[in-house]
């Protein structure tokens, strides 16, 4: 059985966590770390199989594990992927913004070949990944158009220098226009698929992001358009927020439970 360290005790962590526990996913849960305490301790007391707390994120991958699954922020995957690597462990990232740092990109790239190890990405809360991949090289234009409830969305850096009031809006408005790498520095923690749209198409200066706030909606809608010489792609995807975490869709945490139930089993492998 493969073993699993937990970086992240929130919404995607905790489900994760239990899915686990449960059976779903047919691997181990040995180790956990989350920057409050308290929430790994809470994690901790849901589950009947009781991983270690451990006191940093660094000795995450100092245990034997096979995999350590990121649940966390893009500053947990700048501190801590590439030790994760070096210490010969594969890496599954949520807060997949992170790698539109090309530096970071570029290191933690060539660690996985110097130490032949893999990072995954699951697709997150959006669909379509797989045929964008397939007709990258074809591909003339790709945007993303988010909307999301006001709730979602506070707290993102973006409205440290924006005159935007959030609570003031009244009906859908849009209050960012400009490329993935700015989307997803100024909204950390609510455009992270445009950080896989552009890994996956163009690019993070070519893909262009549009978040809409609603105050009507009670989803997180990601609306994708993709052009080029193979044709036109069109998707819309209407999540649910996770009830504990606005930010987050139901659809994220399912595809990070599904990529690592896929990495814990030896199956038959569907799609791109
Ligand atoms: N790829 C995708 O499609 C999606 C990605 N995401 C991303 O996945 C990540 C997890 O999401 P979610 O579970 O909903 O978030 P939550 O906020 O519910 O949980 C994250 C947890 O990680 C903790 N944390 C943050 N930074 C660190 C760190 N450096 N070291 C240790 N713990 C840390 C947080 O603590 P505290 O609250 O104290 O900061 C919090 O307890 C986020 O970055 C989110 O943006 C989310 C949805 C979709
Ligand atoms: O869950 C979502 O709808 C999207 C999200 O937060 C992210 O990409 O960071």
């Amino acid at each position: 059985m493969k073993r699993i360290g937990l970086l992240g005790c929130g919404a995607i962590g905790t489900q994760i966590a239990l899915a686990i526990d449960s059976g779903r996913i047919p691997g181990t849960l040995t180790h956990v770390y989350d920057a409050s305490k308290e929430k790994a301790s809470e994690l901790v007391s849901k589950l009947n199989s009781k991983p270690e707390i451990v006191e940093n994120s660094h000795l995450l991958s100092s245990h034997s594990v096979n995999i350590i699954v990121e649940a966390a922020s893009q500053d947990a995957v700048k501190d801590v992927g590439l030790s994760v690597l070096q210490n010969k462990r594969d890496l599954m990232i949520m807060s997949v913004g992170a790698l539109l740092d090309e530096s970071i990109y570029d290191i933690l790239s060539d660690a996985c070949d110097h130490f032949k190890k893999t990072i995954y990405l699951p697709s997150g809360a959006i669909a379509g990944l797989d045929g964008i991949k397939s007709v990258k090289d074809e591909l003339e234009s790709v945007s993303i158009t988010t909307t999301k409830h006001p709730r979602s969305l506070k707290g993102a850096k973006f409205f440290e220098t924006s005159q935007i009031d959030l609570n003031a809006i009244s009906s859908p408005t849009k209050i960012f226009e400009g490329s993935a790498k700015e989307a997803v520095s100024l909204f950390p923690a609510n455009i992270n698929v445009a950080a896989l749209l552009s890994l996956s198409g163009i690019g993070s200066e070519k893909t262009i992001v549009k978040i809409i706030a609603d105050p009507n909606t009670d989803k997180n809608t990601h609306h994708i358009e993709a052009a080029g010489k193979f044709g036109k792609m069109d998707f819309t995807i209407e999540n649910f927020p996770d009830s504990n975490n606005p930010k987050t869709s139901r659809l994220a945490i399912l595809s990070a439970i599904e990529t690592l139930r896929k990495y814990c089993s030896d199956d038959i492998q569907i799609g791109t």
